[in-house]
């Protein structure tokens, strides 16, 4: 039954969009769009599109695109519940970008959330001001996201725990390094009913040996956390140049019901934009991983790009980068799947933009180019903001040495021994060369 319904759909995008995929016109809608007791799908979308066309002429509206899929989802919502509240914690590039997103939803779903977004603030100041005041009354943010228009019902925070009052969803977005000071503050604070999702690349590596940031969410707050991972280079996302990315989450064992809790449908709600496409799905570990490790992978990318080697070069960094991201997956997490690093914006897609025009890219090419340290180069480049390969080449050096297997990851180790130990960066083809010869 379901596949036909998905081949009506399709079939039926297949006239007003030609090239359209399979998997993409089902993509195009969410499930729920096709309900057994609804008029047939095709008059339904006739007469949203009538409609949409119709709001279009009458607000001259400069938009064109005729779907929008949020849309379609919302309509059929009904909450059972208070409209979700958001908070938002983190304001850098990526973190300003995202709050931008679930903020412009907000306003426009206020009948499933809150329409004021939260943002908490690492306050700082810029010339006399703090940077927070700057923020709720320019509605920028100059340091981290310059000349980006922000949505006014974002209000900046400086307190964090004034920020997550009365909050029902928490977006975690900070360099991951401060995760733990964060999640420490936090603790006490947050109550079991609230669920969060975590915006941040990277591991945390402690007494329970490397851990997905979702899982050290959960296990230190006590709530259900997802991740948002993607191909998702924040400037381009804030000026709204179109992309994808993936949101993973799994329903908690205290999951309330469709309506009164946090799901899917409500993910999408929440992230998906016109120019900000969301796929959701449950595999955590998997985007988690992929989004960390392409860090990694990103930095020997800068190193090939600094010594001028060539886009060859970086195709075969890239190759073999993926190899051992999946690999890694495989091996500590199992529970990730293989064709989320195929599949999702979270997994190659990711991997591509970050080694083509990511900061992890820029600062390794810097260093190669002037032979300043990772950290120099982080510092003279990012005005503030964090290149996290060069945090997560360690973290993953240490696990992989506890477990005697960094001979294992030659291209991880590479990186390494690079930033952290001043191996050559000429020597990268040699370290990790695949021998086929055996000594006698
Ligand atoms: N920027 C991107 O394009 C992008 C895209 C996708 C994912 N990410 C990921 O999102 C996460 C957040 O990245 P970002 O770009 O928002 O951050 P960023 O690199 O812009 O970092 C700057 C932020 O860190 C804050 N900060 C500095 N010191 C702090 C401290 N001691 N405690 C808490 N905060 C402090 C600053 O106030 C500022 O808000 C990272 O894990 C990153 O990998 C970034
Ligand atoms: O700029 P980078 O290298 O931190 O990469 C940013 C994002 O992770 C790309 O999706």
């Amino acid at each position: 039954m379901l596949a036909v319904r998905r081949l009506t759909r399709y079939t039926f995008l297949k006239r007003t969009h030609p090239v359209i995929s399979a998997r993409r016109a089902y993509r195009y809608f969410p499930l729920s769009f096709t309900c057994s007791r609804r008029p047939p799908l095709q008059i339904q979308l006739r007469s949203k599109m009538t409609a949409h066309i119709n709001h279009k002429q009458h607000n001259g509206d400069q938009d064109d695109h005729p779907f929008r899929r949020t849309d379609s989802a919302v309509s059929i919502m009904h909450l059972k519940r208070e409209p979700f509240k958001i908070t938002v914690i983190g304001s850098g590039n990526w973190g300003t970008t995202i709050a931008k997103v679930i903020a412009e939803n907000t306003a426009l779903h206020s009948h499933i959330f809150n329409p004021e977004v939260r943002m908490w603030v690492f306050d700082e100041k810029i010339g006399d001001e703090n940077l927070t005041d700057i923020i709720n009354t320019r509605h920028q943010n100059v340091k981290y996201l310059p000349k980006i228009d922000l949505p006014h019902n974002l209000v900046a925070d400086p307190d964090l725990l004034h920020s997550i009052k009365g909050a029902d969803i928490l977006v975690f977005n900070i360099p991951h390094q401060f995760l733990p000071n964060i999640v420490k503050q936090l603790q006490g604070h947050v109550a079991p009913h609230v669920r969060a999702i975590s915006c941040l690349k990277g591991f945390e590596l402690g007494s329970k040996g490397v851990q997905l940031l979702s899982s050290y969410v959960t296990d230190e707050l006590g709530v259900q956390c997802g991740a948002l991972s993607g191909a998702n280079l924040a400037p381009e996302v804030a000026k709204e140049h179109w992309s994808e990315t993936t949101v993973a989450y799994q329903l908690p064992k205290d999951y309330q019901g469709e309506g009164k809790d946090v799901d899917h449908k409500i993910l999408k709600l929440l992230f998906h934009r016109p120019y900000f496409h969301v796929n959701v799905i449950d595999d955590v570990a998997g985007i988690s991983i992929a989004g960390a490790l392409k860090n990694v992978v990103a930095l020997a990318c800068g190193f090939v790009e600094g010594m001028g080697w060539g886009n060859n070069a970086s195709a075969a960094i890239q190759r073999l980068g993926l190899g051992e991201i999946i690999k890694f997956g495989r091996m500590f997490f199992p529970e990730s799947k293989v064709e989320t690093y195929y599949q999702e914006s979270a997994g190659v897609a990711d991997l591509i933009t970050t080694c083509s025009g990511g900061r992890n890219v820029k600062v390794a090419t810097y260093m190669a180019k002037t032979g300043k340290s990772a950290l120099e180069a982080e510092k003279e480049l990012l005005n503030g903001q964090s290149a996290q390969g060069i945090i997560t080449c360690k973290e993953v050096h240490e696990w992989l040495q506890t477990c005697e297997l960094t001979q294992e990851y030659p291209l991880f180790e590479a990186v390494y021994q690079i930033v952290y130990n001043n191996v050559r960066m000429e020597d990268l083809p040699e370290m990790i060369e695949e021998l086929d010869i055996e000594d006698e």
